[in-house]
């Protein structure tokens, strides 16, 4: 058991440049030279190639039935000659047959090599093929250039996993689930194709909704859209208070509209905004949006996008059976796309559990830690935004150049204080689970759970800030007695991502996990704040 914490961040020093550095880049094989042309293949393959094969043995048993009765025909003769010439054809067409089906397999297997190269798990029919590159975009969907500009302004060279198979997944028009690791480009891979569905801006009212479980999160999306579809003309919309108080709502002119569910619910019962033109919808941290204090404002938003012909997408890193059984009454014959295992942490976050004993020990270690080696940026998580302000204060006092956003705070405060941290002003940045999930600060090199995190998925978003595109990280998490019993779920969650979990940990009984927070004595050591 690791007493002291002081090694946490032992072996590195703060270097700004070091994490100055913007453009992440995803570590993916180079395609082998051998594979199968897939732009040709995809275009093979559809229900049409489908529809030949049923048709082709309708007629043969067509021909067959006719020929049955055939001896009781008075114009045998000729229509032998008939049934000669059907034969040919029949060779023809079992020829033509053979053809497509080894096309199909070839197709089939080309797919399938490149699924297993990036981890890819589909499930359901019909499945389109993963992209090869960025390029299949414009040659098989015909994607217009301001977006591929836009991916290399942007350094995207590759895509993600996810976005190799989740892009063309919606591009044929499909419903989708997709969970891939924290980090790994899901953002991308709902608004491409999005953009490229919805072409060119219109007059229409909202043609697009993404739901974000938090005004952070949905704040960023909004930026990350706006980035991407740089150079076209689309309306994207951040929903905010001001905007639902504006008189002109009803007739805002919108084709990407973000928002928290909350926000979006209540516009939609104020009668603002009509969602029935909605053809995009995109439930981002999906499983967050399922959970009970969320889902009926997710559901008044479904409701009110009522186009039949909406198609409806779920991505998260973390996606429990139970929600996607919820999900699949709402969808309509849905891809499910997984990226490397179900519910898993990112490989690229080196995952430590640290002994810290008591309250006290927490605070000591940390401190000992900040004087001695630390590489910012730093993220650290605690469990109420009441000790998030104490941690505050205590590393205040220290002199750390360090944050706190907790939902007390308005919202421009809590921009201010994310964008402090983006921008490098401040180092350390204390937090709640209210940033846990889909936040993308580059190049944040270490996350402390300061205090043990409620569930597992929890766990797998707050490290998830860290090791984000390509970019290796480090997790730490502190605990104490009262958090023993439930050590194993987390251990398991490291083991499962390659880290080293000891054997004791390991032998633990596995907990039914119900949502763990403790009471915890208070941080404040301070006296004159203590004593406030
Ligand atoms: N093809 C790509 N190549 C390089 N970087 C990329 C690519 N696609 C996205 N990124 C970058 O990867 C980072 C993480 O992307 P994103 O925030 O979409 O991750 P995510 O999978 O949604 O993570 P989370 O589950 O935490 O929400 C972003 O900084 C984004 O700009």
């Amino acid at each position: 058991m690791e007493k002291a914490a002081s090694f946490l961040f032992a072996g590195t020093s703060f270097n700004k440049k070091k994490y100055a550095d913007e453009i992440a880049r995803f570590k993916e094989k180079k395609e082998t030279e051998n594979e199968v042309d897939y732009l040709s293949s995809f275009e093979r393959v559809n229900p049409a190639s489908e529809e030949v094969t049923v048709s082709t043995k309708k007629r043969k048993r067509k021909q067959a039935a006719s020929e049955a009765v055939e001896g009781f025909n008075v114009f045998k003769s000729s229509k032998k000659a008939l049934v000669i010439s059907e034969e040919n054809k029949t060779d023809e067409g079992e020829d033509n047959l053979s053809k497509e089906k080894k096309k199909i397999n070839l197709k089939l297997e080309a797919d399938s090599i490149l699924r297993k190269q990036y981890n890819i798990h589909v499930s359901g029919n019909n499945v389109a093929s993963p992209l090869k590159s960025f390029a299949d975009l414009s040659s098989v969907y015909g994607c217009e250039s301001y977006l591929l500009h836009n991916f290399a302004k942007l350094g995207f060279k590759e895509p993600t996993p996810i976005q190799r198979q989740a892009i063309p997944v919606l591009l044929s028009g499909r419903e989708c689930f997709a969970c891939a690791p924290t980090g790994s480009g899901k953002t991308l891979a709902f608004v491409s194709p999005m953009l490229m569905k919805l072409k060119h801006a219109s007059t229409e009212g909202v043609r697009a909704v993404i739901l974000c479980p938090t005004r952070e999160l949905a704040a960023q999306t909004t930026r990350e859209c706006k980035k991407l579809a740089e150079g076209n003309n689309f309306y994207i919309k951040l929903l905010t208070k001001k905007l639902i108080r504006s008189a002109h709502l009803t007739k805002l002119r919108c084709d990407i509209l973000i928002s928290t569910p909350l926000r979006l619910s209540s516009a939609i019962k104020k009668r603002k905004l009509d969602l029935s033109r909605v053809e995009y919808l995109v439930l981002d941290e999906s499983d967050k949006l399922f959970e009970l204090g969320l889902i009926k404002q997710i559901d008044s938003v479904v409701k009110a996008c009522s186009n039949p012909s909406i198609i409806r997408s779920l991505f998260s890193a973390t996606l429990p059976d139970s929600v996607e059984e919820l999900a699949r009454t709402i969808m309509h014959d849905a891809v499910r796309v997984i990226i490397g295992r179900k519910n898993t942490a990112s490989e690229s976050v080196n995952q430590k559990l640290v002994f810290a004993g008591t309250e006290e020990g927490k605070l000591l270690a940390l401190r000992q830690s900040f004087q001695e080696r630390l590489n910012p940026p730093v993220l650290i998580f605690v469990q109420s935004k009441e000790r998030a302000k104490e941690l505050y204060e205590e590393l205040k006092f220290d002199n750390i150049r360090v944050g706190v956003i907790d939902s007390d705070l308005s919202e421009t405060q809590r921009e201010n204080v994310v964008n402090d941290f983006r921008a490098g002003k401040t180092w350390v940045l204390i937090a709640t689970d209210v940033i846990a999930r889909g936040m993308d600060f580059k190049g944040v090199n270490c996350v402390i759970n300061y205090d043990f995190p409620d569930s597992a998925a929890a766990y797998i978003h707050r490290i998830g800030r860290s090791g984000r595109a390509g970019r290796t990280g480090e997790a730490i998490t502190f605990y104490t007695e009262d958090d023993v019993p439930f050590l194993r779920n987390i251990a398991n969650v490291m083991a499962a991502s390659g880290c080293e979990v000891p054997s004791w940990i390991m032998a633990l009984r596995k907990l039914r996990w119900k949502k763990h927070r403790p009471k915890r004595e208070s941080i404040l050591t301070i006296p004159d704040v203590a004593e406030e």
